[in-house]
């Protein structure tokens, strides 16, 4: 019947109107994810796809985008495209989660320390802070800068937090992506204003707040902490933090302080939990307390202090370094019949302690052979425990290593054996008890914090070792560190800067047997490009011959052959 059409014609209406507002729906979906997937790709594109992971911010970028966003995606595509579904479930099990996003804010905040690199250069994905408009990536968004806001804040860093702050709000206004009823908005002006005013910048953080206030007139926690901020600018005074002294007064030049220009060092006066500039080294409050009566607290903090100085720039020379600096030499040695063929290329880098570096000791072919056999073996690194004298990881020691053997079945050209004898050439050190290569790759941002390579007087390692203690260090550099990444001796002042295909040479003991305590050294964060590194330990045993014994802790004929270059061609 006619009614009958006119129902069915009633229920088309409906689902016409529905099947719009579905495609609608959809459209705006497709539209995200199409801008979505033309973002990625353009920006991999634009660095160009090898590169792209060269720079931290690049790589903190890939980390947060699968728990952001792969993650979601993957829910929403599972039931549409069986190919992508397929290829989300075999890829799952690799894909980064929570812990590696903290990971890789850790990593950021360590070069942001360490560089002095201001939070506007990284937020906008520039970490080697170029020319304005020259990023080396695509900036951070907001939501990750939210990331970076709460990360300074729980470590109560306030100039750290109202830096990133002041970029997280920049971009809020300047996009209005998220309009401020969300509570991605709430959360950051919320943040942002709090450590303005633990930072001194009360008034900043009295406009923060009267702009949240606009939009949320009610909160009560916001109204009572506009009051409370209000009083202090008209009592003159503020109380900030635990960096300052209570009765500061605020200033203008307190408020003037310029927010992009953040990072600025503040002096800390209260006891931290962790040892100060080395948040990223959680140690347990048993191995601070043993620190703290093995070589002092402020050894420590003054060794952090030194070694981030030393890796951010030449040190300042002494007359008497200098004068011991230009008497330093570079030359061809031709020992060998090996070495005749291709002369060693050594230069003195350093004169206390002594530091050889060794040029083009291996070639390209080579370290990448190396890096070959490495990569399927890699570990996490780990370091001796002094008082256990057991291997066990730390977060002071950010790599992954493999050790490798002589008779690598894959090492087809015989290479590990090869470069063996080239050390043996190049330190004149016994191989006998040396220890196999050990090849390291440095993660994001990845350091080696002030450290020896030998066991000093009371540690247990190396005491049931049949070579004895390590007597020299051979470290190679291999792959291509763009930035940062410098071996740096901290008591001695020396900084070498990775050159691909050399190595750097030391001895780590005098020639008494004693440790040479200037030996102290670190591998500083890698700030772009990656860095490989191949350590290798000769021990002292079995080097009766080769660098004998001698109370006195002169330099001896042989050690003054290498120092000096006295390698004749006759
Ligand atoms: O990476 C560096 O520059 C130093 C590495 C180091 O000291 C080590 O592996 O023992
Ligand atoms: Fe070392």
């Amino acid at each position: 019947s006619y009614e009958n059409v006119k129902n069915i014609n009633h229920i088309e209406n409906h689902l016409v109107d529905l099947l719009g507002d579905y495609i609608k729906e959809e459209k705006e979906r497709l539209d995200t994810l199409e801008r979505f997937q033309l973002y990625v790709k353009h920006s991999k594109d634009y660095t160009g796809p090898d590169t792209y992971i060269s720079y931290p911010t690049n790589q903190f970028n890939v980390i947060h985008r699968f728990v952001a966003d792969w993650n979601n995606l993957q829910d929403w595509t599972n039931s549409r495209n069986e190919e992508i579904s397929s290829a989300f479930s075999s890829y799952s099990h690799s894909f980064p989660d929570e812990n590696d996003v903290k990971g890789a804010i850790k990593a950021i905040h360590r070069l942001q320390d360490i560089y002095k690199i201001r939070a506007s250069h990284l937020a906008r994905g520039d970490p080697l802070s170029s020319d304005e408009g020259s990023a080396q990536g695509q900036p951070f968004n907001v939501k990750a800068l939210l990331l970076f806001i709460k990360d300074a804040y729980e470590s109560e860093d306030w100039q750290k937090c109202a830096a990133w702050g002041q970029q997280a709000f920049h971009q809020l206004q300047t996009f209005r992506e998220h309009h401020p009823s969300s509570s991605l908005w709430f959360d950051i002006a919320d943040h942002f204003s709090f450590c303005l005013y633990k930072s001194g910048q009360i008034k900043h953080a009295v406009d923060i707040t009267a702009e949240i206030l606009e939009h949320y007139p009610e909160h009560e926690r916001i109204v009572g902490n506009m009051e409370y901020f209000n009083e202090m600018v008209t009592k003159g005074e503020v109380e900030i933090g635990e960096s300052r002294n209570k009765r500061d007064t605020i200033s203008d030049e307190i408020d003037n302080i310029d927010l992009v220009n953040d990072v600025k060092e503040v002096e800390i006066t209260f006891v931290p939990k962790l040892y100060p500039g080395a948040d990223q080294t959680i140690l347990t409050e048993e191995q601070i307390d043993e620190d703290i009566q093995d070589k002092g607290y402020k050894n420590w903090g003054e060794r952090m202090k030194r070694y981030k100085k030393l890796c951010k720039e030449y040190p300042t020379l002494t007359p008497k370094i200098k004068q011991q600096i230009d008497r330093l030499v570079c030359y061809y040695k031709q020992n060998t019949p090996r070495s005749y063929l291709k002369p060693l290329k050594v230069e003195v880098a350093w004169p206390s302690p002594r530091v050889l570096i060794f040029y083009d000791i291996i070639n390209d072919e080579e370290a990448n052979i190396l890096m070959d056999l490495a990569h399927p073996r890699l570990n996490r690194a780990t370091v001796h425990n002094k008082h256990t004298g057991k291997l066990e990881s730390a977060d002071y020691r950010v790599s992954k290593t493999a050790w490798l053997d002589e008779d690598l079945a894959e090492d087809t050209m015989g290479i590990v054996r090869r470069v063996n004898r080239r050390m043996e050439d190049a330190t004149e050190l016994s191989h006998e008890y040396a220890e196999l290569q050990q090849v390291n790759n440095y993660g994001m941002a990845g350091q080696y914090e002030p450290h020896y390579d030998m066991a000093t007087r009371d540690e247990k390692a190396f005491s049931d070792h049949e070579g004895g203690n390590r007597v020299a260090t051979l470290l190679f550099y291999m792959g291509k560190t763009e930035a940062g990444g410098a071996t740096v001796f901290i008591d001695g002042g020396a900084r070498i800067a990775p050159v691909q295909n050399a190595a750097v040479f030391w001895y780590n003991l005098l020639p008494n047997g004693e440790p040479d305590l200037l030996t102290r050294h670190a591998g500083c964060p890698v700030l772009a490009g990656t860095k490989w590194v191949m350590n290798k330990w000769f021990h002292v045993n079995d080097q009766m011959f080769t660098r004998p014994c001698d109370l006195k802790q002169e330099k001896r004929e042989k050690d003054a052959k290498l120092y000096e270059g006295r390698y004749t061609t006759n």
